[in-house]
């Protein structure tokens, strides 16, 4: 069992941790502040209202959006604020945006195969041995999505998810984000994504994924770190919390609420 003590079980520093983020968009401060860590072994939600913050967050670690102020460390390494996206994955992170990011023309083996094609030239040299990879990853992932021949754009949503997902696994890396993924599944297929987290959290990755989904959050996660307003209101443990408790951070509705109204810059 992960020592969610320290957060993770023998690591010493965290896979991902942020000090004092903040971020604004114009008069919007989107981020205030903002402490967060995620351990090896761990799987760590983020959850709050719709403009919480959360992609925000999301965005300023994997080089989207750069952060006014604060500090990234991942793997213990300090993190050049200034550091993009095409960058993040030589950083150790596998990232899994609520948009997918899918190339929908291309077929499932494609996609799961994107950035690693094998090529010379600009041409894709082996087809057979990318499609025969493509069947393993999905098949030790046990997703059933039929011919790994088949465009993405043909695929439901929810086998886009999985796709995109299992694209994520693939790339081996230590910290894993994932924002929003079960937006689009059904409860099977929901499970099957929570199995494919844990399995990821015994193989001593980070994983940290945003989520609506409280009944998700509550069957997967270890930790539970709750954004409002831009502002982190609390960390609990998931088996020392309840769902009212987080529900209550969430709105703002528990005693002491540090945050009753986003913060603008004209205001502040
Ligand atoms: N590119 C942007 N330009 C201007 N404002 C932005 C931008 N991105 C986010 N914001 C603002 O920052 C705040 C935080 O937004 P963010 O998308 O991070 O929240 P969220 O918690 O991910 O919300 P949701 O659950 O709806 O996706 C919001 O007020 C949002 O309108």
């Amino acid at each position: 069992m992960t020592d969610l003590t320290t957060g993770g079980a023998s690591a010493i520093s965290p896979a991902l941790e942020l000090r004092g983020i903040s971020k604004s968009f114009g008069s919007v401060q989107a981020l205030e502040h903002v402490d967060f860590s995620a351990w090896p072994g761990e799987i760590h939600a983020i959850v709050g209202d719709n403009g919480a913050g959360k992609s925000t967050m999301l965005k300023i670690v994997t080089g989207i959006h750069q952060a006014d102020a604060g500090e990234i460390y991942l793997n213990g390494r300090t993190v050049d604020l200034r550091h993009n996206a095409t960058t993040v994955q030589d950083l150790g992170v596998a990232v899994v945006y609520q948009d997918l990011a899918l190339v929908e023309c291309l077929d499932i083996a494609q996609n799961l195969s994107l950035g690693s094609l094998p090529r010379r030239w600009g041409i894709v040299l082996d087809r057979q041995r990318m499609a025969r990879d493509a069947a393993k990853v999905l098949s030790d992932l046990k997703v059933r999505v039929g011919d790994v021949h088949t465009p993405v754009g043909l695929l439901s949503g929810g086998q886009r998810q999985i796709i995109a997902i299992a694209r994520a696994v693939r790339m081996d890396k230590p910290l894993i984000l994932l924002d929003e993924p079960t937006a689009a599944l059904g409860v099977q297929e929901s499970a099957r994504v929570g199995t494919i987290m844990g399995e990821l959290r015994a193989a001593g990755k980070a994983v940290v994924c945003i989520s609506h989904d409280l009944e998700f959050v509550f069957a997967h996660a270890d930790r539970i770190t709750v954004l409002r307003l831009g502002v982190s209101v609390g960390t609990r443990k998931t088996a020392d919390t309840t769902r009212d408790e987080i529900v209550g951070l969430i709105t703002g509705a528990f005693p002491g609420d540090p945050r009753p109204t986003r913060v603008t810059k004209d205001a502040a």
